[in-house]
């Protein structure tokens, strides 16, 4: 097998999972049988605590390993082995749990620099040239927080900060954004700014892998949704099929009401 990534291709997927088997604990936490993600695909993980999620997007940044099996079970751009810093270059991730993890006085502006090495912050031997210092500037700007750069982290509002986060993801210019429950925690103000800044980002053209409880943060920009339950695919396709009451009510086991408006769902339950 030509184990080289391929860049060019347009018939390489960007993503293949091909029975890939996480366990923990000597148990399987997430089975994949099969899932291909192609380059500027759009996608929604939905499913009830537990289902899964944050196994499966840690399959996809390569911080979690599957079971080794002869055939691959993952494939980055066709490729087996491939550089963790190709993937974080290729791939930002955004985490409601990534302000929790800050637990140091850092500025904004070391927030988002430290998103070019994969850090929340910027270390003592960490080279910050003024090329990096534009980038991170740039980013921050697409994310309207460059007047916070000088701020420490820990002084802002949870929807600044969860924008400030977004600017970290961006600063590297990546082609895909992991957004996990990227509206957890926000005000109705915070909400409304992040599924906009979501639906510019999927305008401009990056690929959104976005994973959440809710069909009310799935854009109309996202066509396909992944659902996730027991570690398992429950079904994968068309939003307009599977964001139905039906769908829902089986997915999370209580009667839920889907109701869609000017391309937004929402989840109403049903009491
Ligand atoms: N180290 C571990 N040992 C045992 N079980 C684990 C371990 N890590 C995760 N799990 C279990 O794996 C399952 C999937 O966890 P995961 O965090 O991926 O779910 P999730 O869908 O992201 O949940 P949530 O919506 O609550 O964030 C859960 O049942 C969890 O308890």
């Amino acid at each position: 097998m030509n184990t080289a990534p391929d860049h060019t291709n347009p018939t390489q997927p960007l993503l293949q999972f091909a029975e890939a088997v996480v366990v923990r604990s000597g148990a399987p936490i997430l089975s994949i049988d099969s899932f291909v993600l192609h380059e500027r695909e759009n996608i929604a993980v939905l499913g009830p605590n537990g289902s899964g999620k944050s196994t499966f997007i840690k399959l996809i940044t390569r911080e979690v390993f599957p079971l080794h099996r002869d055939d691959p079970p993952v494939l980055f751009r066709g490729s087996e082995r491939v550089l963790l810093t190709e993937v974080k270059k290729c791939i930002g991730v955004v985490s409601s749990t990534m302000q929790d993890q800050i637990t140091a006085h850092i500025s904004v502006e070391d927030v988002v620099l430290g998103g070019l090495f994969g850090t929340l912050g910027v270390l003592p031997h960490f080279q910050v040239l003024e090329d990096s210092k534009e980038q991170a500037l740039r980013a921050m700007s697409l994310m309207g927080v460059q007047d916070l750069a000088p701020r420490d982290m820990k002084t802002l509002s949870t929807g600044q900060a969860r924008r400030v986060l977004f600017a970290r993801a961006l600063v590297n210019d990546p082609d895909v954004l992991v957004l996990d429950e990227p509206c957890t925690g926000l005000d109705p103000e915070g909400m409304f700014h992040i599924r906009e800044s979501m639906r510019h980002l999927a305008q401009a053209g990056k690929s959104i892998v976005l994973v959440t409880h809710y069909p009310e943060d799935v854009i109309p920009e996202i066509m396909r949704v992944v659902l996730l339950k027991e570690g398992r695919v429950f079904a994968d396709g068309l939003k307009d099929e599977l964001l139905s009451s039906e769908t829902m009510t089986a997915l999370f086991e209580v009667p839920l009401q889907i109701q869609r408006r000017r391309g937004y769902y929402s989840l109403v339950s049903e009491y």
